[in-house]
C-alpha cells in the first residue's frame, strides 16, 4: 500500500479516502489515479533532506516527462519546484499551466530550431545544451535575436548505472551529451566560454534512471569536479552549478528495495563538498531532477476485468480493459508492477495469472505472475500499483485505444486532470481522402 492507500469495511481499496469503485463508476476504467498528498510528500522528502545541509545551495526540477499535464504542473509550480521539459509539446504545456519561464530548464538531444526559438521567445531559465550542432545553432540564434541564455552543458560522464540498459544514460556509448573521457566536453567548454551570449553557469549529468545505490552518483560528481578543475585552472571556467539528474529508484514490486531519498541527497552533498574541497573550488548550487520518484508511487491504474483463459497445466489469463497502450513498460523494460482485486482486497490472492491487456500483441501482458483472488472473474476491479511515472507519458493509440483518464484525488475529493479520450478525438486529424467521390 503506498500513500493514502487503504481498504474500507467493504473490502474495497480506497486512495486518498475515496472508494476505488466509485471512482471507476463515475470516470470509468481503465483509469490513472494520483494521490496527490503523496506527490507532496515525495516533494517534501526531498526538500528536507536538502535542508539537512545548512549553507549548501540547492534546486529541485521536477522532470516532467515522467507525467506531464497542465494539472500536474500547476501543482510542482504551487510546490515551489522548478520544471525539466524535454520538447516543445512540454514546454508548451508547462507554458500552458502557467508556470513561470524563468524556472524551465530545456533539455534534449536533438532540439529542433523552433523548440530553440521557442525557448527563447519564452525567456526560460535555462538550455541544457546536448551537442555541438546544438551549440552551434543556439549561439548563431542568440547572436542573430541579441538575446542571452544560461547554459549547462550536459556531459556524459562515462559512469555505467546499475539499471535495464535501455534507461542507462551515463556510460561513454550513449547518445546524450559531450564524453568528458574523449575530450568532447573540455572542447564545449572552450567553445561555450568565448560565447558572447550564452552563459555557461554549469555541467549537468544524468546516468540513468530507477537507481538502487549511490555509487553511480558519487562516481559521476568526482570525474566531473576532477574534470571542473582542471577546466578552472586552464582556462578560468567558474562552476556555478552542478546539475546531476534524476534517477531515484522507487518500489514497483516486493523485490525493489529503494533508498530513503536523504541517502541519495546525503551522498550528492557530501561528494560535491569532499571533491571540491579536495581541488579548492567553492561549492557550486547543486542541481537535481527527479521524475519518477515524485510521481511514481503515488500513480495507480485501475482496469475492469473482461474475458479470461485457462490452459490447464499452462496458465490462465485474466485480460483487463487497457494495456500496453497506457502502459508500455512490461513489454519495453520487462518492468514488473504488482496488482489487487480492488473490489476484493480482503480475499486472500493466491491465484496466479496472467495479467493481459487487450492491444493485439502477445508482449502485451501487465503482469506475468500475478497474485489475485481465485473469484477474480469478468467485472471485477483491478488495481496496479506505482505507474505514475512513464506510464500515461508513454501511452500510445495502438490497436486505436483511446487514451484513459487522469483523476487526482486528495482527502475524499476526486478532480478530473485529463479527460478520457473519445472515439472523435482519435480520428480528429484523420483526413478523408480528397478524391472519394469521384469514385463514387
Ligand atoms: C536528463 C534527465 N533528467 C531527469 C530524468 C528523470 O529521471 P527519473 O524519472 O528516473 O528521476 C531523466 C530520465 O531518465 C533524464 O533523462
Ligand atoms: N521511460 C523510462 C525512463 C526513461 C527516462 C528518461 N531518460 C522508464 O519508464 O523507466
Amino acid at each position: 500500500m503506498y500513500g493514502t492507500q487503504a481498504i474500507n469495511g467493504r473490502g474495497h481499496l480506497c486512495i486518498g479516502g475515496i472508494d476505488t469503485t466509485v471512482l471507476a463508476k463515475e470516470y470509468g476504467t481503465p483509469l490513472y489515479v494520483y494521490d496527490t498528498a503523496l506527490i507532496k510528500s515525495k516533494i517534501n522528502e526531498f526538500k528536507q533532506a536538502f535542508a539537512r545541509h545548512a549553507g549548501v545551495n540547492w534546486q529541485i526540477a521536477y522532470a516532467s516527462k515522467a507525467f506531464s499535464s497542465i494539472a500536474i504542473i500547476q501543482l510542482i509550480d504551487e510546490q515551489g519546484l522548478f520544471l525539466d521539459v524535454v520538447s516543445g509539446g512540454e514546454l508548451y504545456t508547462a507554458l500552458s499551466a502557467g508556470m513561470n519561464p524563468k524556472r524551465i530548464h530545456f533539455h534534449g538531444n536533438n532540439k529542433s530550431h523552433a523548440e530553440l526559438a521557442m525557448a527563447l521567445d519564452a525567456k526560460i531559465g535555462a538550455i541544457i545544451v546536448d551537442n555541438f550542432f546544438e551549440l552551434d545553432l543556439l549561439e548563431k540564434m542568440c547572436a542573430d535575436r541579441n538575446q542571452e541564455i544560461d547554459i549547462l552543458l550536459r556531459v556524459t560522464p562515462g559512469v555505467e548505472a546499475h539499471t535495464h540498459e535501455f534507461i542507462m544514460t551515463g556510460q561513454d556509448d550513449s547518445k546524450f551529451g559531450f564524453n568528458l573521457g574523449n575530450g568532447m566536453a573540455e572542447r564545449a567548454v572552450k567553445q561555450s566560454l568565448q560565447s558572447l551570449h550564452l552563459n555557461l553557469i554549469g555541467i549537468h549529468c544524468h546516468i540513468g534512471s530507477q537507481i538502487f545505490e549511490t555509487d553511480g552518483f558519487a562516481g559521476a560528481i568526482k570525474i566531473m569536479i576532477k574534470h571542473v578543475s582542471a577546466w578552472t585552472h586552464d582556462f578560468g571556467f567558474q562552476l556555478q552549478v552542478l546539475n546531476v539528474g534524476g534517477g531515484f529508484g522507487i518500489h514497483y514490486t516486493d523485490s525493489d528495495r529503494p533508498l530513503p531519498i536523504e541517502c541519495y541527497i546525503d551522498t550528492i552533498v557530501t561528494t560535491a563538498k569532499k571533491e571540491c574541497d579536495c581541488y579548492n573550488l567553492s561549492l557550486p548550487s547543486l542541481w537535481i531532477e527527479p521524475g519518477r520518484s515524485i510521481v511514481g508511487e503515488a500513480g495507480t491504474t485501475l482496469y475492469t476485468v473482461g474475458s479470461s483463459k485457462d490452459i490447464p497445466g499452462i496458465r490462465k489469463y485474466l485480460s483487463v480493459d487497457g494495456g500496453m497502450s497506457d502502459n508500455i513498460r512490461p513489454s519495453l523494460y520487462q518492468a514488473q508492477y504488482q496488482a489487487i482485486c480492488a473490489n476484493k482486497a480482503n480475499e486472500a490472492a493466491q491465484s496466479q495469472v496472467a495479467l493481459a491487456g487487450k492491444c493485439c500483441e502477445s508482449g502485451d501482458v501487465l503482469i506475468k505472475e500475478a497474485f489475485l483472488p481465485e473469484s477474480c472473474t469478468n467485472g471485477d476491479l483491478i488495481a496496479v500499483f506505482s505507474t505514475g511515472a512513464y506510464g500515461y507519458s508513454m501511452a500510445s493509440h495502438y490497436n486505436r485505444i483511446a487514451n484513459p483518464a487522469v483523476i487526482f484525488v486528495e482527502d475524499g475529493e476526486a478532480s478530473l486532470v485529463v479527460r478520457r479520450e473519445t472515439y472523435e478525438d482519435l480520428i480528429r486529424q484523420d483526413l478523408a481522402l480528397k478524391d472519394l467521390s469521384r469514385n463514387n
